[in-house]
């Protein structure tokens, strides 16, 4: 029996996805806590929304040793799945959230995240953004070993390695660094985890470091008011999440990254760095490069810089490598827009907007299947006709993936009197699939590999289509990086080397 997503081949559906979004908090002070936990959760996936749409679940607990979890779980967008009744329900001094694409699994309740499991030191619930490289050898020696298995998800073969002892034994007892380890151990990417027992969340990132994770403390209300904090003994609670564009909206402040291989304790005491795994030649940091382009919203920061700044310094390199002689710059709304800005500053020429956007249509590939992905693009834009006709376009867009986008919204501007239109791309082609934890489809269903490049253009039916180079993106990368840590990004669905290969 296989693990279902698991196969080679893609189902036919798939396209460009989100990530995963992972969210957990913890009250400082005295428990039971005046800080209201679950909706600081609730609050803290909606900013992160934007990596998954399809379902999400919030565990609090009261943190002590007997303490039944709460929770509520369900499939669809997170301000439709918590009423305030459950928010009142949900109350507790700590817990974790989940909002979810599925990379690994089919989008039902069975693999709706956070999953809860018992273990010998109590109930442990696990939050999880990736996909596990091994899932096909993990699930198979699970179940050799008597586990059953009641998902067809990646995350829940993460959860039941959890509820093995580490092999040093716990004649101490509860030993949750060492059976993270294990975890390790047995997979190496890719993994951003938040995991809960009793009185203390783990903030797990894999050692490659390939989905990304960082702390936040909550600041307390007088802070509001204009009240300085002295020391982190004045917080309110520790929070962890996938990206700190959560933090803003739940009165947190960003504290630090979580590093690749770290494991950080967050309790009432506070966060405290518990483990770090043991640096590999072999296996250098990864970071995926998509999360820049395209996943994390433009507010997050990621090693030390903001990632609306890189997309402004890819859109500033495109210029460099690939100008062009236009009348106006614009955009495909909404992740290319900082680049189409920073593009247009550089050649020196307007910019403007082409489309308007509907708000209420999503990403567009969240869609699940092609005919609503088309009519999510149909829905999604409207020409600002007046804004551009008899002008020659520039057209920036973040990324080309199945050229579903690309080729009704030239057509639109044509249709509509462009008189030229332009295609620059603020990333390289995307060529090959990604097995860790982005729903990048199969080699024959990505435009790049259907088309020749120098064909791309009269394909999308435009006058022009250049990309930008894997050196170039690199540099927009790594040129703001202010971290002390040791930094690298996994680009494998531009060049096919993967930091980890998969074992399928
Ligand atoms: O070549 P394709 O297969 O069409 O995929 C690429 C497109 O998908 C994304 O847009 P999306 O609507 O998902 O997100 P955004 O609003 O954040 O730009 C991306 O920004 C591209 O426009
Ligand atoms: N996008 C993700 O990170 C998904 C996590 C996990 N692989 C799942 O499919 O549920």
């Amino acid at each position: 029996m296989e693990l279902e997503g698991c196969s080679q081949t893609a189902p036919e559906d798939t396209g460009l996805h989100e990530a995963c979004g992972v969210f957990g908090c913890v009250a400082t002070g005295d428990w039971p806590t005046q800080l209201d936990v679950a909706h600081t959760i609730c609050l803290g996936l909606v900013s992160l929304q934007h990596r998954g749409q399809e379902s999400a679940g919030i565990v609090t607990s009261m943190g002590s040793n007997d303490s039944l979890h709460r929770q509520k779980k369900g499939m669809g967008l997170v301000g439709n799945i918590f009423t305030e009744e459950d928010i009142v329900r949900l109350r507790g001094n700590i817990g974790l959230g989940h909002t979810r694409y599925s990379t690994h699994g089919e989008s039902d309740t069975s693999n709706v995240q956070p999953f809860v499991v018992e273990t010998l030191h109590g109930l442990t619930a696990v939050a999880h953004n990736g996909q596990l490289v091994n899932a096909r050898t993990l699930k198979r020696k699970l179940l050799r070993h008597g586990v059953g298995l009641s998902s067809g998800s990646d995350s829940e073969l993460i959860t039941q390695l959890l509820t093995h002892m580490p092999e040093c034994g716990e004649p101490d007892g509860a030993n949750w660094v060492g059976r993270i380890k294990r975890i390790m151990h047995e997979t190496k990417a890719s993994y951003a985890l938040v995991i809960m027992n009793k009185d203390k969340l783990y903030a797990v990132r894999d050692p490659i470091g390939n989905r990304p994770l960082c702390l936040g403390k909550l600041l307390p209300a007088a802070t509001f008011s204009g009240k300085k904090i002295l020391d982190d003994s004045e917080v309110d609670g520790w929070v962890v999440a996938s990206e700190s564009c959560a933090f803003g909206s739940i009165g947190a402040r960003y504290y630090r990254e979580v590093l690749p291989g770290e494991v950080v304790e967050l309790s009432k005491k506070g966060v405290r760095s518990v483990y770090m795994a043991p640096k590999h030649k072999q296996t250098p940091p990864a970071l995926c490069i998509f999360e820049y382009v395209y996943f994390a919203r433009s507010d997050s920061v990621f090693e030390g810089q903001m990632v609306y700044m890189v997309r402004q310094n890819c859109g500033r390199q495109l210029a460099k490598e690939a100008p062009v002689d236009v009348d106006m710059v614009s955009t495909v709304p909404e992740s290319a827009t900082p680049a189409a800005m920073a593009y247009a500053a550089a050649i020196n020429r307007p910019y403007g907007e082409v489309f308007t956007k509907n708000r209420y249509v999503g990403r567009s590939f969240i869609q699940p299947n092609m005919r609503l992905r088309q009519l999510a693009v149909a829905k999604k834009f409207g020409a600002l006709t007046q804004n551009f006709i008899g002008k020659r376009i520039v057209l920036v867009d973040d990324s080309i993936v199945r050229g579903v986008t690309m080729i009704p919204i030239v057509k639109l501007l044509k249709a509509e009197g462009a008189k030229e239109v332009h295609i620059r791309i603020a990333s390289p082609p995307i060529k090959y699939p990604c097995y860790m934890g982005i729903n990048i489809p199969t080699h024959q269903e990505l435009v790049a590999n259907k088309v020749p490049i120098d064909q791309l253009a009269d394909y999308f039916g435009a006058d022009s289509l250049q990309y930008l180079s894997v050196e170039g993106l690199k540099a927009a990368v790594t040129e703001g990086i202010k971290t002390e840590a040791e930094s690298g990004h996994c680009v494998a669905c531009l060049t096919g080397d993967y930091p980890v290969e998969p074992d399928w």
